[in-house]
């Protein structure tokens, strides 16, 4: 955590360099770190997840009691806070976390606390809860809020924001195109887009691009005639037509080669479509198309692997799904519902506030998928267990194999601020050693592939 030699400055000057006290290296060829901050013109408020749900909270220039009693300043919903747990006090671009003898401790960026700083983006774990440090503008208002989706769990800001637009576009049959990292919950969402619009009671179809050989593209969503091509032994009526009257989700649209996507740009168009090797007229295509990419599409407009005319049908409402590591108030209860998904094979596991701790203070580079995957492996481990320990969720995290991600200089830096400029626990959530951390930060010479 960073600790300021002098305390605390009110505000933070730009390009202001604060050593990092606690990750100062004792070895003799480690260097100090040093960070520039822009100061904030605006102020903090805190995404809690607790037991009465998610909520947002501005904090105020008067420190505030975070606890379970009544009479703290933000009150927890949650057994496992002491009545008054911690503190938190603003102060210019940071604010400053101390822990007030809870029973069971408080975390930042994963690591038990006496007293820590922190700043946008800091994850603070206390009992089984939540509550992340998030930039409050006066006006803070890009877009409207509403009840989190039926099956996507996680209530910040970020999401209810989401579940507004979903709402919004269920109602129309435009095309809409779905951005996201991958495992994010693209699909989830799109899901969600259908069940929530008057075609809930049509069929959903779904589509990988990438997964069918190009040739069967054109076919898998148009259908063919039996005899069209060598091995169309079956007539087959395609995607298109088994979404009739539903949503066609067409996954990876990035991946439809070039000549497939007239036909599409048609079908969007409402013009008659026929199926390969069909005389006469075809059929208007009635199916609501949703698409979705981990790509950006512009990018392949602009290498002229995709067709701009194409793009602009595909792109007039655009959800954007951010990262897990941009809403870090969504992993524990997103943790919380893959569990419960998971008690049948393991029994229901409840995880151990340092186990809370460590999951908020990972970035999960895979999203959503990936806090599957080590939530699963670290249940193995559990063995019948009826808590899943910190020591397990690590083990599960170092066996986890990394999803592919470039660290550059940018995202390192990133990394550091959401960790409070501990540098310890930015490497630890980027998963790679302190010292190639360092370099990230200086050379932005990322990890290679997996
Ligand atoms: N908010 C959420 N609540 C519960 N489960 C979620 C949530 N978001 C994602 N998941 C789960 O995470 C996994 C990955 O989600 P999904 O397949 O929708 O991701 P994706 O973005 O479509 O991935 P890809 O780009 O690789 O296709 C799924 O098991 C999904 O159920």
């Amino acid at each position: 955590m960073f600790s300021p030699s002098n305390g605390p400055a009110n505000e933070v000057r730009p390009n202001e360099v604060r050593p990092n006290e606690e990750d100062r290296p004792s070895t003799a060829t480690s260097q100090t770190l040093e960070i520039a901050i822009v100061p904030r013109t605006g102020g903090w408020a805190l995404e809690i997840q607790d037991a009465a749900g998610g909520r947002r909270v501005v904090l105020g220039r008067t420190p505030v009691v975070v606890g379970s009693s009544a009479r703290a300043g933000i009150v927890i919903e949650d057994a496992t806070v002491s009545a008054r747990h911690c503190e938190i006090a603003v102060h210019g671009a940071w604010i400053l976390v101390r822990d007030l003898g809870s029973t069971n401790g408080t975390y930042v960026g994963g690591a038990r606390i006496h007293e820590a700083w922190g700043t946008e983006g800091t994850t603070i774990a206390v009992g089984q809860s939540t509550l992340v440090c998030v930039a409050h503008e006066e006006n803070d208002d890009d877009g409207e809020e509403d009840e989190p989706l039926p099956g996507v769990a996680g209530e910040s800001r970020p999401m209810r924001i989401l579940a507004g637009q979903v709402r919004r576009l269920a109602k129309l049959s435009a095309p809409v195109l779905v951005n996201g990292e991958t495992g994010v919950g693209k699909e989830l969402i799109v899901r969600a887009l259908h069940a929530e619009g008057p075609r809930a009671g049509g069929p959903f179809v779904a589509m990988n691009v990438s997964a069918l050989p190009r040739e069967l593209v054109e076919s898998e969503l148009f259908g063919h005639e039996r005899g069209a091509f060598t091995g169309a032994v079956n007539r087959r009526a395609g995607a298109f037509a088994e979404a009739e009257g539903g949503t066609l989700f067409l996954d990876e649209i990035g991946e439809l080669p070039i000549d497939a996507q007239p036909k599409l740009l048609r079908a969007l168009d409402g013009y008659e479509v026929r199926r390969i090797g069909a005389a006469g007229s075809g059929r208007k295509a009635n199916a609501r198309v949703v698409t979705a990419t981990h790509v950006r599409l512009s990018d392949s407009v602009e290498r002229g692997a995709f067709r701009r005319d194409l793009f602009h049908r595909l792109e007039v409402f655009v959800v954007e799904i951010p990262p897990l590591r941009e809403r870090q108030g969504d992993i524990v209860p997103i943790a919380r519902a893959i569990l419960a998904q998971m008690e049948p094979d393991f029994g229901l596991l409840e995880m151990t506030p340092a186990a809370i701790g460590q999951l908020t203070a990972h970035d999960w580079p895979g999203n959503v998928r990936e806090l599957r995957a080590v939530l699963q492996r670290a249940a193995d481990y559990a063995r019948g267990r009826s808590r899943l320990e910190a020591a397990l969720i690590e083990r599960a995290l170092r066996k986890t194999r990394r999803t592919p991600v470039a660290y550059d200089a940018e995202a390192a830096r990133q990394c550091l601020e959401r960790h409070g400029g501990n540098v310890s626990a930015a490497a630890r959530a980027a998963n790679v050693p302190r010292t190639t951390f360092r370099k990230l930060l200086t050379e932005g010479a990322g990890p290679k592939k997996a």
